[in-house]
């Protein structure tokens, strides 16, 4: 078969190109389809497209198609919207997600004396976009998580905890719900620093919060208020439940068992609580209650839950 030079040209082109007569058959393919699909063109002239991509969406296909044909103009498929029509391996060393190529998809109406007679289906291979896109958002992802957690005990970090801290306050002043909020601090952290050294600090810091992050719900919010200071959100939650929840976190801190070069390290906590009051109009009201519970409980002997005065009031 002798080849036109349009033919010539086409096989030369680093993309696919195939074109459909109006029944779905193969009229023509270039050298990249003989390539990544692994058959000559002589191989599939005149068979249905859908005989060599049985994989393809055959309904979706064909709408796409129509739409091609009544309104005689492209129309255009990205990887975004679907990774890949045809199942042609991708030949990159890399590792993506799929074994197949991704594609950009460009449907064109071809004409004949003024009368449609084909499609032009153009397939643009955009592995390696896709490949570095996908790499780009996970770190991105991975990024945005690191701006929210605390690097030394991986729990949320003080900035996101306050923001999250917003969001239930508003959201329990419209709808008129409860919220609780409990603060504590490690005791005389700064004499395991200082006898122990920083490494025993940083390990009594993480495990501090790792029995805490198991003993909470999974609808509370928990993080490093900063140093040796935690906090709790407690959506939903009255003061008895709140109190609860502290005397649960003091007990569980003052059970730790931690060995630092086989010495017992004892670690106990002094506890903040406080729950949204007809005064509180701003989240950093709520905070300051329990900070200042938070100070009556080392003031009262350390290793206690107290609550802010303000509440014992009305409990
Ligand atoms: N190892 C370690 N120490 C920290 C970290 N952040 C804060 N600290 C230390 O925590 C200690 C806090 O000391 P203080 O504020 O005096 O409080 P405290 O000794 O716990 O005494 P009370 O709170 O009154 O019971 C300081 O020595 C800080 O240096 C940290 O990330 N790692």
């Amino acid at each position: 078969m002798t080849l036109s030079f349009c033919e010539k040209v086409t096989n030369q082109l680093n993309s696919g190109v195939i074109v459909l007569d109006l029944d779905y058959r193969i009229v023509f393919w270039n050298n990249f389809l003989a390539i990544h699909a692994n058959k000559q063109f002589k191989d599939v002239c005149d068979l249905s497209v859908y005989d060599v991509f049985p994989e393809l969406p055959k309904r979706w296909f064909e709408r796409k198609l129509n739409g091609v044909k009544q309104l005689n103009s492209p129309s255009f498929c990205s990887w975004e919207q679907r990774h890949h029509l045809f199942e042609l391996p991708h030949t990159r060393p890399i590792t993506t997600d799929s074994h197949y190529m991704a594609q950009n998809v460009t449907f064109t109406p071809i004409e004949d004396k003024g009368q449609l007679t084909h499609i032009c289906i153009l397939i643009e291979d955009v592995t390696d976009v896709c490949h570095y896109q996908t790499m780009l958002r996970k770190t991105l992802d991975d990024l945005a998580m690191a701006n929210r957690i605390d690097g030394l005990t991986q729990v949320y970090n003080r900035k996101h905890w306050e923001e999250c801290l917003a969001q239930e306050f508003a959201r329990a002043r419209r709808y008129d719900a409860d919220l609780a909020l409990i603060m504590f601090d490690l005791d005389h952290f700064k004499r395991i620093n200082d006898n122990y050294g920083h490494q025993c600090g940083d390990m009594v810091l993480i495990e501090t919060a790792k029995v805490i992050e198991e003993l909470i719900r999974i609808s509370d919010t928990f993080g490093r208020y900063g140093g040796e200071e935690f906090a709790v959100i407690l959506p939903e939650t009255g003061i008895a439940g709140a109190l609860d929840v502290a005397e649960k976190i003091r007990q569980r801190i003052e059970d730790i068992a931690l060995l630092f070069n086989e010495e017992p390290i004892n670690v106990t906590t002094s506890i903040g609580v406080a729950t949204i009051g007809d005064d509180d109009f701003r989240y950093e009201d709520l905070i300051a209650h329990a900070d200042q519970a938070l100070y009556e409980a080392k003031a009262l002997g350390r290793n206690q839950v107290a609550v802010n005065k303000t509440l014992i009031a009305c409990v």
